[in-house]
């Protein structure tokens, strides 16, 4: 991979490698643009298959979280960071501690919360040596877990994209494939249930599975089957590009919603899914509910005024369906349209000079 190609060609901003040999810190944080604000997104700890495959899911996965806090209407850029690890067996408090330092290092310009893989604990650690950390607990007056709120967003984006497809947003009887049910989707089922609607759930983790079949009376399928069952709306809840040249011929649902970050292995497939009349809910418009909720803290966290917001999911998928129909375009363009056209009116106002200290001027009102 050529770095400053791909840099060049989505314009990110910095790429930052942090090491720490005592602890086993390996991590990269990628802050693809700061024109709204600091760039904010989560830390994903995972076992990568190369340094290389580490790099290019940073980066993806932060140029996805400005598109994400720009639609969502945040003040903030895109960031994120992963961490190349064990979850389940790498972790140690000296790591985030080191990592904390790291981000406090970039004074401000990125702000970090969980992501698959890291926990409020680990975001605990972190505030330690940073300021610059969200989704810590609740304790400290914080949001805490943000995945029961991305969770209460997603079911909020499914019901507009269910009126969207079926003409009503009532999910009751709704049959609904579930694919993951970790965090996020252990909690949309809960919903999904709640208002009456059959689930047909996967995951990799039997226990997880077990849960939802035991609490929602969900059906379980294996893991490769998920994609062709029988059902009207298919929730990818996992990890990314499983909307792909070998999954897209197995779908059957009108409707794809759900809560995994970068669902379209590559920008032609939400072209292939529109021109079969799937109604897609853009992932990261419908999946924003986490973000909204942790940049709350960062004006003294408020939870009616961060649930009021995430509400507004409902209206923001809406708004995606009317720029396509609008536009004539793949509803993933038309997310796209809605925060480009955002970040580029506030680069425009804020091209406008204003005296913040740093400039030549106030140094000369110094001397
Ligand atoms: N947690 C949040 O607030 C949040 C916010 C926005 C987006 N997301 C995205 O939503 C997705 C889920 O996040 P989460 O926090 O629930 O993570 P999680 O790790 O708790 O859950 C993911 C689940 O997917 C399962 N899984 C992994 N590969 C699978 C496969 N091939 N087939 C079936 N199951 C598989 C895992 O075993 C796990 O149970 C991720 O893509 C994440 O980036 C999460
Ligand atoms: C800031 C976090 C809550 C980010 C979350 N993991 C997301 O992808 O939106």
């Amino acid at each position: 991979m050529e770095i400053f190609k791909y840099m060049e060609k989505y314009d990110y901003e910095q790429l930052v490698f942090c090491q720490d040999k005592e602890s086993g810190l390996k991590a990269i944080i990628a802050i693809h643009d700061t024109t709204l604000g600091p760039a904010l997104g989560g830390t994903r700890m995972w076992m990568y298959e190369s340094e290389e495959a580490a790099i290019e899911d940073a980066l993806r996965l932060a140029r996805g979280m400005t598109y994400k806090n720009a639609a969502a209407g945040l003040n903030l850029g895109g960031g994120k960071t992963v961490i190349i690890g064990d979850p389940r067996k790498d972790k140690n408090e000296a790591m985030f501690r080191a990592f904390g330092r790291f981000i406090q290092g970039l004074n401000g310009r990125y702000i970090t919360a969980e992501d698959v893989g890291t926990t409020v604990a680990d975001m605990d650690i972190i505030y330690e040596e940073t300021d610059y950390v969200t989704g810590i607990s609740p304790a400290f007056g914080s949001s805490g877990n943000p995945s029961p709120v991305t969770a209460y967003g997603v079911y909020r984006g499914m019901k507009a994209a269910a009126k969207e497809a079926f003409g009503s947003d009532s999910l009751e009887g709704k049959v609904i494939a579930v694919q993951g049910v970790g965090n996020v989707a252990y909690n949309l089922c809960r919903h999904l249930h709640e208002e009456g609607a059959k689930l047909i759930v996967t995951d990799i983790n039997k226990e997880a599975v077990q849960r939802v079949v035991e609490e929602f009376g969900a059906k379980a399928v294996d893991p490769n089957d998920i994609y062709g069952v029988d059902c009207d709306i298919f929730a990818p809840c996992a990890l990314g590009g499983i909307i792909n040249d070998e999954t897209i011929p197995q779908l059957k649902a009108k409707v794809i919603a759900g809560a995994a970050n970068n669902q379209l292995r590559e920008a032609r497939h939400g072209d292939i899914i529109h021109e079969m009349g799937i109604v897609y809910a853009p992932d990261y418009v419908i999946n924003a509910g986490g973000v909204i909720n942790v940049a709350d803290e960062l004006y003294g966290y408020n939870r009616e005024r961060a649930m009021k917001k995430v509400e507004q999911i409902y209206n923001n998928i809406e708004k995606v369906f009317e720029i396509a129909k609008r536009d004539n375009i793949p509803t993933y363009k038309a997310a796209d349209r809605l925060a480009e056209e955002r970040i580029e009116k506030m680069r425009k106002s804020r091209s406008q000079f204003l005296q913040n200290g740093q400039h030549i001027l106030s140094r000369r009102r110094n001397r």
